[in-house]
């Protein structure tokens, strides 16, 4: 396991995700630095895990590699904070939705390597999507070791810089996606009759295999779904309403939706 010192810069609800998967996966809480605004949140995490709270200027002189968790509205300000401090070969990773390369690139020493990740809050469970793409100078080795470092927490994808913000709509913001539908499928069976506990057990377990079996199956999910769809049954009737309510296209409509205002992220709009 390498032994290279790592900052967590803002170390939030995705900071914290990636810190606990990396301590989970075997790197040594000593080497693991982080920064938070409040006093009283770097002492939470120092307690939690045991990683060294420091302030962001010492972060960028100590650490090899510096992940940027904060707010897309809070990066301009923390670069300018970090820039004066940080040596040109460190490594920078940045977290946030809608913020380019070119805008850490710009704002931190020339030459700085910067990779953009857009992970997920499955991330806790190890089930993160990670998709990873290199600024203008950052190398293989630089996307490799963002890798190691994501791979802790699940899986990752290369893509090209003008795909983020089309993942950031799937599989960043993913996951509120089918948390809404639990919750609506769970007022559903309110509705039938069913208590709530019991409703959420059946959708939870519904849910899981259902997604177990779109990783594992093989099968596209046209099929899988067909496999529950008999003539004359029960699911058909289901179906013809979600297409009456139009689900289809609004689900196409709220990724799009997504996909806008995470460009928008990128010229700071708040
Ligand atoms: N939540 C999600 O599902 C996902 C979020 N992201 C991205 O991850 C980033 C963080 O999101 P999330 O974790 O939800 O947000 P949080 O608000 O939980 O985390 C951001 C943290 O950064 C801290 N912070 C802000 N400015 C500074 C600074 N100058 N120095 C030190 N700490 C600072 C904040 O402090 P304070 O607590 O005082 O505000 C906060 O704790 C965002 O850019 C978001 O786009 C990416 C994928 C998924
Ligand atoms: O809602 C957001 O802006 C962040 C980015 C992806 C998921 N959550």
């Amino acid at each position: 396991m390498p032994q290279q010192h790592v900052a967590v810069l803002g170390t939030g609800k995705i900071g914290e995700a990636l810190l606990s998967g990396m301590i989970r996966a075997g790197w040594a809480p000593a080497n693991l630095l982080v920064t938070a605004r409040r006093p009283e949140r770097a002492e939470e995490l120092r307690t939690r895990h045991g990683v060294t709270p420091v302030t962001n200027a010492e972060a960028a002189k100590r650490a090899d590699t510096l992940i940027v968790t904060v707010k897309p509205q809070d990066m301009g300000a923390l670069l300018t904070e970090l820039a004066p401090h940080l040596p040109a070969d460190r490594l920078v990773i940045s977290g946030a939705a809608g913020i380019p390369t070119t805008f850490l690139e710009e704002r931190l020493p020339e030459g700085t390597p910067v990779v953009r990740v857009m992970t997920n809050t499955p991330a806790l469970v190890d089930e993160a999507m990670s998709v990873i793409s290199a600024g203008s100078h950052a190398t293989t080795a630089h996307l490799a070791h963002a890798e190691e470092i994501f791979g802790a927490v699940g899986k990752t994808l290369r893509v090209p810089e003008s795909q983020q913000d089309a993942c950031t709509a799937l599989s960043g913001s993913g996951p509120a996606y089918f948390f809404y539908l639990v919750e609506a499928m769970t007022d559903a069976g309110i509705l039938l009759g069913l208590p709530r506990d019991k409703a959420h057990e059946l959708i939870v377990q519904s849910a899981i295999g259902a997604a177990t079996m779109l990783r594992d199956s093989g099968e596209h999910p046209v099929k899988l779904r067909e496999n529950v769809t008999s003539p004359a049954g029960t699911t058909i009737n289901a179906i013809r309403e979600l297409e009456i309510h139009g689900v289809r296209a609004a689900l196409i409509a709220a990724l799009e939706a997504a996909r806008d205002r995470s460009r928008e992220l990128a010229s700071g709009n708040s």
